[in-house]
C-alpha cells in the first residue's frame, strides 16, 4: 500500500466564546457585571484554503511563527478536528506524538491505562497484551505497574504516554515538536526510539522550530502564515523563505519601535 496525503482546499473554523469586559465601578458593580454578562458566541478561522500533496518518502518540517496554524494542521491530519471546508485523504496507517497524555484516566492503573491508550490508538487487544511488558519495560515503570496514574510524576506520565505511542510502527508519523519526555538517560533512549520510528515510516510530518532538525531530518517544508501556506518547497529553500519572513518581522517590530520613540521624543519638545 502506497502512503499519501492529499489537503485540498481545507478550512477550518472553531466557535470560541467572547467574553465582555466585565469591570464596574467598584467590586459589587464587578460581581453584578460578572454574573449577568453574556458571552458573545464567534468563529475563529484557524486554516484558510490549505491545498498540498505528501508522498510517499517525504519527510516534511511545518514553519512558522507562533501561532502560525502548524499545530491546527498536524490535529487535522490526525482526525481530531474534521475541516469545515475542503477534503483531505490520507492513506496509511497514522501515528500522532502531539498530546503524550491525551486518553489518559488518572482513576486507572498504569497497567489499565496502556489499555485504554493502546485500544483508543486502534491496536487490538490481543496484541497490547503481547507489547504490554514492553511498554512497562521501556517506561520503566513495571514495578510500579499497578499504582493508578495519579500518583505518578509529570517525567513518569509522559515516559508512559512515550512508550505507547511508539510501541508500533506506523505508515504515517505525525510530530510536534522534537520533544523532551523525562530524564536525560529516558531523553536519549527516547530519541534512539524517535529516530527509530522516523527511519521506519513512509511519511513524517513535523512541525518544529529547529532548523538543524530540519535540515537533518526532512525532505521538504511548508511554511504557514496567518493559517495559510505562505510557502512549500524542498526544505532549504523553506528554511530560506522562513529566515527572511522572520528577519522582515524583526525589522517592522524595530522600525515600528524607532518611529514610537520618535514620536514620543517630537510631542515631548512640542
Ligand atoms: N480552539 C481554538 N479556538 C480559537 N482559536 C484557536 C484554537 N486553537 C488554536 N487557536 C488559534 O489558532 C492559531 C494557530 O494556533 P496553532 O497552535 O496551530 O499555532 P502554531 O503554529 O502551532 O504555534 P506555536 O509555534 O506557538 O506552537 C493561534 O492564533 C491560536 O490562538
Amino acid at each position: 500500500m502506497t502512503a499519501f496525503i492529499r489537503a485540498e482546499g481545507v478550512t477550518l473554523d472553531v466557535p470560541y466564546y467572547e467574553q465582555p469586559m466585565r469591570r464596574g465601578k467598584n467590586w459589587a458593580g464587578t460581581l453584578l457585571s460578572a454574573a449577568t454578562a453574556v458571552p458573545k458566541r464567534q468563529f475563529a478561522r484557524l486554516l484558510d484554503d490549505v491545498s498540498f500533496e505528501i508522498r510517499e518518502g517525504e519527510r516534511v518540517i511545518l514553519l512558522g511563527r507562533n501561532g502560525a496554524g502548524k499545530t491546527t494542521l498536524l490535529r487535522v491530519l490526525t482526525g481530531a478536528f474534521q475541516p469545515t471546508v475542503g477534503s483531505l485523504q490520507l492513506n496509511g496507517s497514522r501515528q500522532a506524538l502531539l498530546n503524550l497524555g491525551l486518553g489518559f484516566n488518572q482513576e486507572a492503573t498504569v497497567h489499565e491505562n496502556i489499555f485504554l491508550r493502546a485500544t483508543a490508538m486502534g491496536i487490538d487487544s490481543a496484541k497490547i497484551r503481547d507489547v504490554v511488558e514492553s511498554i512497562l519495560d521501556f517506561a520503566e515503570l513495571g514495578n510500579i505497574s499497578n499504582r493508578r496514574l495519579l500518583t505518578l510524576s509529570s517525567g513518569q506520565r509522559m515516559r508512559l504516554g512515550f512508550a505507547i505511542s511508539t510501541v508500533v510502527q506506523h505508515d504515517i508519523m505525525l510530530l510536534d515538536e522534537w520533544f523532551g519526555a523525562g530524564d536525560f538517560g529516558f531523553m536519549r533512549k527516547a530519541r534512539e526510539r524517535l529516530v527509530d520510528r522516523v527511519r521506519g515510516s513512509k511519511i513524517v510530518v513535523v512541525a518544529s522550530h529547529n532548523m538543524e532538525l530540519a535540515r537533518r531530518l526532512c525532505t521538504s517544508g511548508i511554511v504557514m502564515e496567518g493559517g495559510k501556506i505562505a510557502f512549500s518547497g524542498p526544505v532549504a529553500d523553506a528554511i530560506q523563505f522562513y529566515r527572511k519572513q522572520v528577519e522582515a518581522s524583526g525589522k517592522l517590530q524595530v522600525e515600528l519601535a524607532v518611529a514610537t520613540a520618535q514620536a514620543i521624543a517630537a510631542r515631548a519638545e512640542q
